[in-house]
This record gives structure tokens, sequence and C-alpha cells, in this order.
């Protein structure tokens, strides 16, 4: 699969630039306010008590600011963040050496906490309930089983597919936070941010058209951002004015509505070579040479959210609002 402009996942050096743009506290997260307005108070509450915050999983689409939030709940609580993943943690004894490792209050990061393993899992369980570990020393008949006290910490977990996680997990989450994609104006508050950090000089009119492109997703926002800043450096003065943000972004493939020459390609293909619809899945992929998978995971999400296409029992159908977008005649049915 290539890279794309428009894909919500990082992409080359985009973790470590990351380091450089993220915001470090509450105030300086743009959007999702019900989540901020209530972490505020559990944030509030738990150091009152001085208590460590209960844990949280965070979950939705990619880019959209769990690993940023869970670093931000940790300074905000004055505490460390420690990070890891579901995958990263292969035996038990890999989260038995995390969890001891950990100093009172820390945050324990697991990105992806929908692929720990079963085994893993388990000693999960007692951790966060009581913060404790069950280990069995010994083999068969003498093996014995005991039990090792943990420093009280917070467990954030993120997660794209908060579907995938079993029950008993999800039930030791107390915080439960769903991030939402963001609006057009807190994407171009985002990028703001970002230019003066690169100390770049971005029109508004500017920011609003590189947000308008971003599907609903910061990552992507500051992405077009950098490479709209490069135009500006290489064929102006630097000044990234909404002329030259248009121009940039058309020449990197991005539409007004940040679909790119893939979505494109599908969309035009099942208008050209389908009437639109509805196609099976099978069919499409056959005829834009992408695997069905792909197209299901990565390619159709944004176009079903804008609306775009439909699923329907018979197969894909492109919708009247595609249509618009292309400026071209429905056929009549
Ligand atoms: N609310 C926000 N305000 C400002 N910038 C944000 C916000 N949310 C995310 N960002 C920026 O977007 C980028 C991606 O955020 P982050 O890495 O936290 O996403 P993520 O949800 O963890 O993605 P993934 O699912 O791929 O792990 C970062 O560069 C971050 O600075
Ligand atoms: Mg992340």
């Amino acid at each position: 699969m290539e890279e794309r402009m428009v894909s919500a996942e990082a992409q080359g050096l985009e973790d470590s630039i990351d380091q450089s743009i993220r915001p470090m506290d509450l105030n300086q997260y743009i959007g999702q306010e019900k989540v901020k307005q209530n972490l505020k108070i559990f944030i509030e509450a738990a150091k009152m008590r001085e208590e460590c915050l209960d844990h949280v999983l965070l979950y939705g689409p990619p880019g959209l600011g769990k690993t940023t939030l869970s670093g931000i709940i940790a300074s905000e609580m004055g505490v460390e963040m420690r990070t890891t993943s579901g995958p990263a943690i292969e035996r038990p004894g890999d989260l038995a050496a995390i969890l001891t490792a950990l100093e009172p209050g820390d945050v324990l990061f697991i990105d992806e906490i929908h692929r720990l393993n079963r085994m893993v899992e388990e000693v999960l369980y007692p951790a966060m309930e009581d913060f404790c570990l069950d280990i069995v020393i010994g083999k068969g008949p003498t093996a014995r089983s005991v039990r090792l006290d943990l420093p009280p910490f917070t467990l954030v977990g993120a997660t794209t597919r908060a579907g995938m996680l079993s029950a008993p997990l999800r039930d030791r989450f107390g915080v439960m936070a769903r991030l939402e994609y963001y609006t057009e104006a807190e994407l171009a508050f985002i990028v703001k941010r970002t230019a003066s950090i690169f100390e770049t000089e971005l029109d508004d009119e500017a920011a609003l058209e590189i947000a308008r492109r971003s599907r609903g997703t910061p990552r992507i926002a500051n992405r077009l951002l950098r490479r709209v800043r490069d135009f500006a450096q290489v064929k102006g003065d630097g000044t990234i004015s909404v002329e030259l943000a248009e121009d940039a972004l058309e020449k990197l493939q991005v539409d007004r509505l940040g679909l790119d020459h893939i979505d494109h390609k599908l969309l035009i293909g099942m208008i050209e070579k389908f009437r639109g619809g509805p196609v099976g899945l099978e069919t499409i992929s056959a005829t834009i040479g992408e695997e069905s998978e792909t197209i299901e995971d990565v390619y159709e999400p944004y176009l079903l959210q804008i609306g775009f296409l439909q699923r329907t029992p018979r197969g894909r159908m492109v919708t009247p609002l595609c249509y618009q977008h292309f400026n071209l005649e429905e056929p009549s049915r």
C-alpha cells in the first residue's frame, strides 16, 4: 500500500516531529470539549484526594490525539508517563517488569491495548483493580502463588478498536473517553498553533483551507501544513497565503474535501464502470486493483463518514452528494 498525504497513520519521522508540536497541557489541547471538561474534574478531584487518577480508556480513529492526551493527563497530574504498547508486551513477565518499575502515581500508557494477549491481560486485571501482582513461583506440586504489592498507578489505554477489547478489561476502566473528529475551526486553530511553533506565518484563510482538507484529523492537518510550508519556502517568501496554500494543496493532489487520487480512483471507477452501484466490494477491488480489506479498513471509512458512499445489502453505492462534488450528472434509476 502506498503512503498517502491524507493517511491518518503516522508516517516517516512524524513520531519525532510530534514531540515538538504536541500540546503539553489541557488548555493547549484544542477541541474534544466534553472529554476535556470531564477529565479536568476527575484530575482535580484525584489531586484533592491525593490519589491517582482512575484508569482511563481513550478510543477513536487514528491521529485524533490519544497519545497526546495521555501525556497531558500525566503532566496535569504532575507524574511521569511510561509508554508501551499491546504488541510489545509479549509475556506476563514483561508486564510485571514494567509495573514493578513504576513510581507511585505514574501514568502507564498502553497503546493499541486491544492487542494484548490473554495471558498478559490476566496479569493486568489484579494490577488495575488492587495494585498487586499474583506471581507463581516454582512448578508442579510445589508451585505457589505469591502476591506482590505494586505502587498505585493510572493505566491509560488507547485503541482505535474499542469493540475488540475484552469485556473484563473494558470494565476495569473508570473513565472511557471517545475522541471525535475535529471541526474545521478547531483544525484551523491547531495548524495556527503549529505554524507559530515553526515560526511560519500562516494567514487565517490559509489555515482554514488546510483545515478543510484534513479529514477532521490533526495529524493530517499538521502534515499538510508541513508540506505547504515547503512550497512557501521554496516558491514563495516563506509566508503561507491562501493562494499559496491552494496552489500547493492542488499540487499535492488533495482536493477541497481532503480526497486524494485514490479516493478519486475508487469513486470515479464506481461511477464510470457501475453507474454508481450498487456494486460488491470484491468487484470494486478487482476493478481498481486494491485489496478488499484495504478498501474496507482504509479507504471507505472517510467516504462513508462524509456521506459519499453508502453500504446497502446489494453492495456499495455512490451518493448524490458525491456526484455533486465531481460535478457529474446522476444516472436516472
Ligand atoms: N487536540 C489537539 N490539539 C492540538 N494538536 C493535536 C491535538 N490532538 C492531536 N494533535 C496533534 O496531532 C498529532 C497526532 O496526535 P496523536 O499522536 O496524539 O494521535 P493518536 O490518536 O495517538 O494517533 P494514533 O492512533 O495513530 O496513535 C500530534 O502531532 C499532535 O500534536
Ligand atoms: Mg498514538
